[in-house]
């Protein structure tokens, strides 16, 4: 079978979210172990997420993004304790990148009004624009999929057979990042570049919108030896699991390597991702009796230190190895 014959399995989680008859959850249930065991990836409708909200923050990304330069410099992620606000493109470089990432990005997370925990929560930075031109409609859409990551991580939870009471310690204070994207045209890239180099997210699960018809995703079968090309359509999400993700299932579930190469000549992409991790001090849900203890917040802190330059206070918080 050649890749032009495959396609990421497409769950309808209506099922689970509204079921209609006894079996209904179950399946869902079964589906999702079954994409998460072969893939790590699935595409799901259904979800529960209203397409005018995903319009909405669609719309708000593009507002953002066509701000003056200097305007969205003012807002650099890198001047926020927590790591929220603007990435410029041509700074994500992951380690044998032959070149940096041509994305621009915007991070934002939980709106906590305090910096607690050295910056793991705190408040969000929003850009000066009119509430209903952002912050409202961004602000709808983290929620929206705050809630869809939970869910998904309930079902991934019953797929191993645990409870979904679990969730209550897992999730009481998790860590939901966001992150908004621009990929310039192919004309504006350089020879070689990605738009994000191939990566494997770190954590839990991401759920992931596109710009409807604006593909570019790309997902390693590890089997093949291929990248396989991900459709963007409207109103259908990417799911997909992280690095913890399939540590802590034992490597059950996968997380596959992607990457994405906007290859329209002269139309940007944007897309969305929002990854929930979990409770910075929680351990894995996925098998409670794991000998390793590590901590969400542990995970993470070993994962990015050297992207992210995290506060000394923070690293002896949580408790993880200089
Ligand atoms: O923009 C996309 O389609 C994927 C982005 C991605 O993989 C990421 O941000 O981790
Ligand atoms: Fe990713």
């Amino acid at each position: 079978m050649s890749t032009d014959e495959i396609t990421l399995p497409l769950i309808d989680l209506s099922g689970y979210i509204n079921p209609k008859s006894p079996g209904d959850k179950e399946r869902v249930i079964a589906e999702v172990r079954e994409a998460c065991t072969q893939y790590g990836f699935f595409q799901t409708k259904g979800h529960g997420i209203p397409l005018s909200v995903q319009r909405g923050l669609l719309q708000s990304i593009d507002t953002l993004f066509n701000m003056p330069k200097e305007e969205k410099r003012k807002l650099s992620y890198l001047e926020n304790v927590s790591r929220r606000g603007y990435e410029e493109s041509g700074v994500s470089l992951r380690e044998g990148d032959a070149l940096p990432d041509s994305k621009e990005a915007y991070y934002m997370g939980r709106e906590d009004p305090v910096v607690e925990h050295s910056g793991f929560y705190g408040p969000n930075v929003w850009p000066p624009l009119p509430e209903e031109q952002f912050r409202g409609p961004v602000w709808d859409y983290y929620q929206a999929t705050y809630g869809l990551g939970q869910t998904i991580w309930e079902i991934l939870l019953q797929g191993l057979g645990h409870s979904t009471s679990m969730m209550e310690t897992f999730a009481k204070k998790p860590m939901v990042p966001m992150k908004m994207i621009r990929y310039p045209p192919l004309s504006a890239t350089l020879p070689g570049q990605f738009g994000v180099g191939a990566h494997n997210d770190f954590g839990g699960v991401t759920v992931l919108l596109q710009q409807p018809g604006r593909h570019g995703l790309e997902v390693w079968l590890e089997g093949k030896e291929t990248w396989l090309p991900v459709q963007a359509t409207e109103d259908v999400y990417v799911i997909n699991c992280g690095d913890m993700i399939m540590n802590w299932s034992g490597g059950e579930y996968k997380s596959a390597k992607h990457r994405v190469i906007n290859k329209a000549d002269n139309e940007s992409r944007l897309s969305c991702a929002t990854f929930f991790h979990g409770d910075i001090f929680a351990t894995n849900p996925l098998n409670p009796a794991d000998p390793n203890k590590a901590t969400v917040g542990q995970l993470l802190v070993k994962r990015f230190r050297n992207q992210m330059s995290f506060h000394k206070e923070l690293i002896a918080e949580v408790g993880a190895q200089a």
